[in-house]
């Protein structure tokens, strides 16, 4: 059984990184909540509001993801849990959570990692995979996707939420030690449109898998 996540910023190449790696390793891609996504909308119309209430909308899908990745055999999650108090940190950083709405998630994701660890033999996933891209390709991507309601015509302030998400993410995989761990350099390689950057992408990473299970024996 083999369980990767992947990690990045917003638009950095996770879900086209999810699904190459999905088909390469014949295994299930478990998707975040995006086009399901009710909250998503509101939180980028109003995210003073509903910064909180998408927090726990996304914890809430990544549990059930992760509940039905770790009942199958081998599967690819492209975004991790890991990430979730990042996300919510930056936030509530911003004045978007008051503190014991911080109290209150903090002890709902505790929990639930807790209750992860109980749930299989698989705790920990055998490698996450970040996907690392510079602020202005972060921008790029966003833009060449083209959800609407991420645009900075739609809010420039997103400007500045971008940049500071995309700054924590350094010291994030930095201190990141639950499980082993590789970065990906999403601004060198094109996996999505140039062939020959895919199959070095995925090279590097059944590399390190390999790495990894030579640890493991
Ligand atoms: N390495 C890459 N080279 C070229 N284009 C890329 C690359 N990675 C992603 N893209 C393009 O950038 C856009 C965003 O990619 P993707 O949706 O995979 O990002 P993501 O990390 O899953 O984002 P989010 O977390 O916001 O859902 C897409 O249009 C995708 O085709
Ligand atoms: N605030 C917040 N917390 C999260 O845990 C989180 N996870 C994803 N997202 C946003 C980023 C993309 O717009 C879009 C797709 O990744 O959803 C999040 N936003």
């Amino acid at each position: 059984m083999t369980v990767l996540v992947l990690a990045g910023t917003i638009g950095a190449g996770k879900s086209s990184l999810t699904e190459m790696l999905a088909e390469e390793l014949e295994t299930q891609a478990f998707y975040e909540s995006v086009h399901d996504n009710k909250v998503l909308p509101l939180f980028y119309e109003n995210p003073q509001k509903y910064a909180f209430l998408l927090q726990i909308y996304f914890l809430n899908k990544r549990f059930d993801s992760i509940k039905r990745a770790l009942s199958d055999n081998n599967n690819v999650l492209d975004r991790s849990i890991y990430e979730d108090s990042l996300l919510f940190h930056l936030n509530a950083d911003l004045g978007r959570a008051d503190e014991t709405e911080v109290e209150v998630y903090d002890d709902l994701l505790k929990n639930m990692l807790e209750e992860i660890d109980s749930l299989s033999f698989k705790k920990r996933p055998d490698l996450l995979i970040h996907v690392k891209v510079s602020f202005d390709k972060m921008l790029e991507r966003i833009k060449k996707r083209g959800r609407q309601f991420e645009q900075l015509e739609y809010d420039p302030s997103l400007y500045d939420y971008y940049k500071e998400l995309n700054s924590r993410y350094d010291t994030w995989f930095e201190a990141f030690d639950i499980c082993p761990k590789i970065q990906i350099d999403g601004d060198k390689y094109d996996f999505v449109e140039n062939e020959q950057s895919k199959i070095q992408v995925l090279q590097q990473i059944k590399a390190k898998l390999k790495e990894i299970e030579g640890e493991n024996n």
